[in-house]
């Protein structure tokens, strides 16, 4: 590692969306980076990328359809050597990355659950009936649909500021965001609160921050082990497993959230049809190491427990 230390000359090259909650999640990994080898911040240079899910703005995520929406141009620049590593929000992360890249480094997670966003209403139970909410995410609008089926669920789309305005604007009455990502970008004060995951299970991986690498960089991996987080880790393998098992991707109505407590992971899984009608959950837990089959076993069970036709929606 001493021997070639990145320098302000020769750069490590973060790569990175350009929107607020992605730049904060690459000054995080720089930073911690230049803390961990007593760095000067300017030994990294972040560089921004623009990807096809930041260019079309107009449309729902799940009408543009394919997965890597977010990646596909930000792997292309790591395997040409453009940048050095790139960091991703894992719930937007295909289960399996392109061939010649890896993706298993992961920061601390911050908090996995889903933030209530209103000016006047304080929580989902508080909503009255038929009120208006916004939401582009399918997990969302399932949970919504299924739990209050009374409510009209309009699309919604945008960073924070945008989603505020469209509040004020009197588009809809709330509206609902990960708290890890207001967290990260300093405005949790825009939530009401954080949504009990009893309420609304949050999509896999949600909270926590991936950094990709080239395969063969050696020099990277080893400075990636420095800033992992093996508990992070964890609960990404059985959540993970869980998607991968049931073919999903965060444009899915799947939930899923792993829990480490003494060594022993709690998964509890769900998925939804895209009108809430029908909801199959599930909870199991395993040894810590043991997370992949966790999770690849409760995507099967319920895959099995839906039947044909459950998945009707899937591409
Ligand atoms: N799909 C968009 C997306 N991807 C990651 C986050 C938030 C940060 C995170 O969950 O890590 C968001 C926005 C949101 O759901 O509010």
């Amino acid at each position: 590692m001493t021997a070639d230390r990145p320098t302000p000359d020769a750069p490590l090259k973060i790569g990175t969306r350009g929107s607020p909650l992605a730049l904060a999640q690459a000054h995080e990994t720089r930073d911690r980076l230049a803390r961990a080898f007593d760095l000067d911040p300017a030994a990294f240079e972040v560089v921004v990328i623009k990807t096809t899910g930041d260019i079309v703005l107009d449309r729902p995520l799940k009408e543009i359809g394919g997965k890597g929406l977010f990646t596909k141009e930000i792997e292309e620049a790591m395997l040409s050597g453009a940048i050095d590593l790139a960091v991703h929000s894992m719930k937007d992360m295909p289960v399996e990355q392109p061939a010649g890249l890896v993706l298993d480094t992961y920061l601390p997670r911050e908090d996995p659950r889903d933030a209530f966003v209103s000016r006047e209403v304080s929580a989902i139970a508080e909503l009255p009936q038929g009120a208006t909410v916004g939401s582009s995410s399918l997990r969302r609008r399932a949970q919504l649909a299924a739990r209050r089926p009374d409510l009209n669920l309009v699309e919604f789309r945008g960073n924070v500021q945008t989603r505020m305005r469209k509040l004020d604007d009197g588009v809809a009455l709330a509206t609902f965001l990960a708290m890890a990502g207001l967290n990260r970008l300093g405005m949790a004060e825009v939530a009401k609160g954080a949504i009990d995951t009893e309420e609304m299970l949050p999509a896999v991986a949600q909270g926590a921050i991936g950094i990709e690498r080239r395969a063969d960089d050696h020099r990277v991996a080893a400075m990636l082990e420095a800033i992992h987080d093996a508990d992070t880790a964890l609960q990404l393998a059985a959540e993970r497993a869980f998607l991968a098992a049931l073919d999903g991707s965060c444009e899915t109505p799947i939930a899923g959230l792993a829990r480490l407590e003494g060594g022993t992971l709690t998964l509890r899984g769900e998925i939804l049809r895209p009108d809430g009608s029908d909801v199959l959950d599930d909870k199991a837990e395993a040894p810590a190491e043991d997370g992949a089959a966790l999770g690849r076993e409760m995507g099967l069970r319920l895959l099995e427990r839906g039947g044909p036709g459950f998945f009707d929606w899937r591409g």
